[in-house]
């Protein structure tokens, strides 16, 4: 997507007081998500300071999505049940108002995945997490969105994020992260998390992907390779504060 707006700045003390949110009340995620990301983006929520619900049934997603502070939904690895599951999801999202994250995994390789991604897309206030290879596979469906605020979250090496209140990028990060499977779904899980406490959406994913992406150059420094960069991943995030995030955002001094 191209940036259509100016861009907002984003310092260290704006990132450290979402994250003290996150860490203060604790939101609750429901996260219907795929198989393969569901360990790796429970554990990222809980290293940020919030609750992760993995709950999958089609008849007690919306319970659990009732009381939850937001809703991903993850199309990653989308089954009979589970699609059934998400609109289910839709309806506790528009009726209560919850934040909704959509991370729209593999959308340019199936048309069942095309045709969820544009269900999910029809509900108001939004916000999309993908890859640019995703993100452009619904170029036509996201730009119609945006008539409905949609909040667009590009992920690669530098973060785009575009929504009705404010555009950032983030150019924080490590090659690694693109190594470790789970590692951009449970991005669009700490983006809903900071949606809870966060009403500008777009503010909410670029304080997410700022702490996400310094924790993994923390990380990054820590490991030896995919396996150990995972859990340092993990600790450096729940390690994360608001001096280490004005040093590696170049506040120092
Ligand atoms: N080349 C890179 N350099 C630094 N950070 C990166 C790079 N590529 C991705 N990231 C970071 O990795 C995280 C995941 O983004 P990415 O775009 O790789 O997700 P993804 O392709 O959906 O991943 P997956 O589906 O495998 O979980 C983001 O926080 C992003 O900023
Ligand atoms: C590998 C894989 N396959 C379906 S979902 C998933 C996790 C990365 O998106
Ligand atoms: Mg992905």
């Amino acid at each position: 997507m191209s940036m259509t707006m100016t861009e907002d700045h984003l310092d260290a003390a704006r990132v450290a007081a979402v994250l003290a949110r996150v860490t203060a009340r604790r939101p609750r995620v429901q996260c219907l998500t795929n198989t393969v990301a569901q360990n790796i983006t429970a554990n990222m929520l809980l290293a940020f300071g919030a609750i992760p619900s993995m709950a999958i049934h089609v008849d007690e997603v919306a319970a659990m999505a009732d009381g939850a502070g937001a809703i991903l939904i993850n199309i990653g690895t989308i089954n009979a049940e589970s699609e059934l599951a998400i609109p289910k999801l839709l309806e506790v999202a528009r009726d209560k108002a919850k934040p909704l994250v959509f991370d729209p995994v593999f959308v340019e390789l199936s048309p069942l995945r095309q045709h969820v991604a544009r269900q999910v897309l029809r509900l108001r206030n939004i916000v999309v997490r993908g890859n640019a290879t995703e993100m452009t596979a619904l170029a036509d469906a996201l730009q119609a969105a945006r008539e409905h605020n949609l909040t667009l979250v590009t992920t690669g090496k530098i973060d785009r994020i575009e929504g009705p209140r404010g555009a950032f990028s983030v150019a924080h990060g490590h090659p690694l992260m693109t190594k470790v499977t789970g590692v951009g779904c449970a991005a669009g899980a700490l983006i809903a998390a900071a949606c809870a406490v966060e009403s500008n959406p777009a503010l909410a994913a670029a304080a997410a992907l700022t702490a996400y992406g310094i924790a993994g150059e923390i990380a990054a420094e820590r490991s030896n390779g995919p396996g150990s960069f995972t859990v340092a991943l993990i600790d450096a995030l729940a390690g994360l504060d608001e001096a280490t995030l004005r040093a590696r955002m170049g506040e120092e001094g």
